[in-house]
């Protein structure tokens, strides 16, 4: 536990009991505006709700299997595969860490733990609409991130080898955490993104490393439904179409923790190396 909490306690205390009304400390409480003022309902909403997600039964493409991939590796243990939704194609797959292997990656990366940033024209800075504090793990350095890396190669297909792919990214949130609605690939020409020269990011496999007790969902903006945490599963999403081309449907956000502490990992894959396993399509709008 953070060893600062029961000053806080004591603070917010004092706060209570002073029970100023806001308006005389010069505080009033006011709705974020600007430029993500636009899907600010939707997200409120689906931080609420799982919004439109469709009940499985409703869709038959929309199913839940034993997963191999094809793979030798995974016939004796498959993974449990449940397609959340099909545009854009998101994926959540069930138990995907283990209890300890999550515990090791949240233990290894505290020390590390920075304020997040987010791409700022060719840089990258601090941001209201991103709390939370993150640190990258490189798979050479601790074997649980290796073994995760090739967990990920094993059910995606995706090379994941650096520079093909990022570090692990381990994310902390707090009470109040979060990421509001944006994309995770790189929207602009001059993004920080393209320094590893190996394309945009066509993919993210996101880990849930801790349970949340309230709020934290993920919510997908414009397809309009969330995922709430699912400890120790991990969501798996296509940034990118077939074409190249970013999809815009694949706006997202992390919702504000409201009690607990929730911790997530991001792999982020990038284009290169990846044109023999995920194809082209023949039609150019896909
Ligand atoms: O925490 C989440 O649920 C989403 C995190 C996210 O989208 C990100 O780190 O890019
Ligand atoms: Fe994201």
């Amino acid at each position: 536990m953070n060893r600062r909490v029961h000053f806080n306690v004591e603070k917010y205390e004092k706060l209570l009991n002073e029970n100023l009304p806001a308006t005389s400390s010069g505080l009033t409480l006011k709705r974020p505006d600007g430029i993500y003022l636009r899907t600010r309902n939707a997200y409120e909403q689906l931080c609420q709700t799982k919004g439109s997600q469709p009940k499985h039964f409703e869709n038959p493409s929309l199913f839940c299997d034993y997963f191999t991939n094809g793979s030798p590796a995974l016939f004796l243990q498959p993974i449990r595969r449940e397609i959340i939704s099909l545009q854009p194609y998101v994926v959540l797959f069930h138990g995907f860490v283990t209890q300890a292997e999550a515990k090791n990656i949240r233990k290894y990366a505290m020390p590390g733990l920075r304020r997040s940033v987010v791409a700022s024209g060719m840089n990258q800075a601090t941001a209201e609409y991103r709390i939370s504090k993150s640190a990258w793990l490189k798979e050479s350095a601790h074997e649980v991130v290796g073994k995760l890396d090739q967990r990920i190669t094993l059910v995606t297909g995706l090379n994941v080898q650096p520079p093909y792919a990022e570090y692990l990214q381990v994310v902390n949130y707090g009470i109040g955490g979060h990421y509001e609605p944006h994309f995770d690939h790189a929207t602009s020409d001059s993004s920080p993104l393209y320094r590893l020269k190996t394309g945009n990011r066509v993919a993210t496999i996101m880990i849930y490393l801790s349970p949340v007790q309230a709020g934290g969902s993920t919510a997908f903006i414009y397809a309009n439904f969330s995922v709430p945490v699912v400890q120790n599963a991990a969501l798996f999403w296509w940034n990118l179409h077939k074409n190249g081309q970013g999809n815009v449907d694949t706006l997202h956000a992390g919702c504000p923790v409201i009690v607990g502490n929730k911790w997530v990992a991001n792999k982020w894959v990038h284009e290169y190396e990846q044109e023999f396993r995920r194809r082209c399509s023949l039609n150019p709008e896909e």
